[in-house]
């Protein structure tokens, strides 16, 4: 069977060795005749890379752990696939010209500069990596706006809401209404948190994810980070911005017009969905994915967030109302927060402290160049660090 495109997609994958990353690559094998692999990228994953290099043949791959170079090479080089070492191997290979898509799954503030090196080489994003757009959202929505590009969500809300916008081009926005798991911890009070272990925030009710988003969940600074993606991806004030905790994770999110309607879009929790229709934009493509059975989910419930326990869903919702470069602040903070518990250096509640005083000290500039941002990421990883 022929692509129902002219030609086949290919897909560069940013990050192929995770959590978003291998499930793009099992849509991807499931739509062959639609798409195409040129690129995979991991950072310290070797074993794995090569594995799916050979599985997918993509032109190149970058291995950005540059001590492993020569596994990767010996491993590659017969097969007639290019290998590359190093972050601005990365930052150069995402301009290839047979690249059509590029994926980012990167974590965290690491996806920056590859997003701004493939939109300005004029590659559609799909993407998956929120922080690019808390750190830089201006920057790079007017980036991709000059050239001609589509940032396609991949984070589970933002698909919902994108699914919810097509054919709505003449009908404003009044609300989008993003759903909230509430994580591990939904309903506990900070008593109960001060000695929760990273092995039970690890545990997300209903998703499986790389570790560092799954921590963001437990947190809520997933929902914070979210709502700051939301408002960069779909030009809104952050006032018409909300957020309800939705436990079984079925709705991924809504959109209210203005004349009271509510779209919803819905589904098993799996981002192969989500991953697959940003890649097949605006194509929905016939899969083999569980289906949803109404009946399995008498109960769809929602509730308030417990803002007062969980403290970082306001310390994003203050760091994008503040503006400029108080969301990288919050950001860099986190990523640092979020390491040091997971290395046990620092307790569950100790994350928003921290990122609470880096939101306090560190130098505000109210319009960021990227130099700006590139430096503000770099001081305030250095300011958390001395703080922990
Ligand atoms: N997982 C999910 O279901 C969802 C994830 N997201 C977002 O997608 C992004 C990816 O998440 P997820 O897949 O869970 O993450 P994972 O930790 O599972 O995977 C991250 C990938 O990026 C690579 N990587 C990590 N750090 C660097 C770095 N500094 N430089 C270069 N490559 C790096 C890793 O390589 P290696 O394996 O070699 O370490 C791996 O391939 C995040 O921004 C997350 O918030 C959004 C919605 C859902
Ligand atoms: C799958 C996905 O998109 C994650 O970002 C998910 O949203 C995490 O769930 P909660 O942050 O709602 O717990
Ligand atoms: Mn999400």
């Amino acid at each position: 069977m022929s692509s129902f495109f002219e030609k086949k997609r290919n897909i560069a994958i940013l990050g192929s060795t995770g959590s978003i990353g291998t499930q793009a690559l099992e849509v991807i094998a499931e739509q062959q005749e639609h798409f195409e692999v040129s690129l995979l990228t991991a950072r310290r994953n070797a074993d794995l890379l090569i594995q799916q290099a050979i599985a997918f043949k993509p032109n190149t791959v970058v291995i950005t752990e540059e001590s492993l170079y020569d596994k990767v090479f010996d491993a590659l080089d017969p097969h007639g696939i290019k290998v590359y070492a190093g972050n601005s191997a990365l930052n150069s290979v995402v301009q290839m010209n047979e690249i059509d898509i590029v994926l980012t799954a990167l974590v965290g503030y690491s996806g920056v500069i590859p997003t701004i090196k493939a939109i300005e080489a004029k590659k559609h994003i799909a993407l998956a990596n929120k922080e690019t757009l808390v750190v830089a959202g201006e920057i790079i929505t007017k980036l991709a706006e000059e050239n001609g590009v589509s940032i396609l969500p991949v984070d589970s809300e933002h698909s919902a809401i994108f699914q919810c916008l097509v054919g709505e081009e003449y009908n404003p926005i009044e609300r989008i209404i993003l759903t909230a798991s509430g994580g591990p911890f939904r309903g506990k009070k900070a008593e109960e948190l001060a000695n929760v272990t990273k092995a039970q925030a690890l545990k997300h009710p209903n998703w499986d994810m790389g570790a560092k988003v799954t921590i963001d969940s437990a947190s809520l600074m997933n929902k914070g980070l979210e709502v700051i993606e939301a408002k960069w991806l779909f030009d809104l004030h952050t006032d018409q911005i909300d957020v309800v905790v939705h436990p079984q994770s079925i709705i991924h999110s809504m959109v209210e017009f203005e004349d009271s309607s509510i779209k919803a879009q819905l589904g098993l929790p799996d981002m192969r969905v989500p991953i697959q229709y940003a890649l097949g934009f605006p194509k929905r493509m016939k899969n083999k994915f569980p289906r949803f059975n109404f009946m399995d989910y008498p109960n769809l419930t929602f509730e308030q967030p417990d803002t007062k326990t969980f403290r970082n869903l306001q310390l994003a919702y203050a760091a994008i109302e503040k503006g400029g470069n108080m969301p990288c602040i919050l950001n860099a903070a986190n990523e640092i927060a979020v390491q040091a518990f997971l290395e046990d250096r620092i307790g569950f509640l100790n994350m928003s402290d921290l990122i609470e005083k880096c939101m306090q000290s560190g130098e505000f500039i109210a319009q960021p160049s990227l130099e700006d941002l590139i430096n503000t990421d770099k001081v305030i990883r250095n300011l958390a660090s001395e703080l922990i």
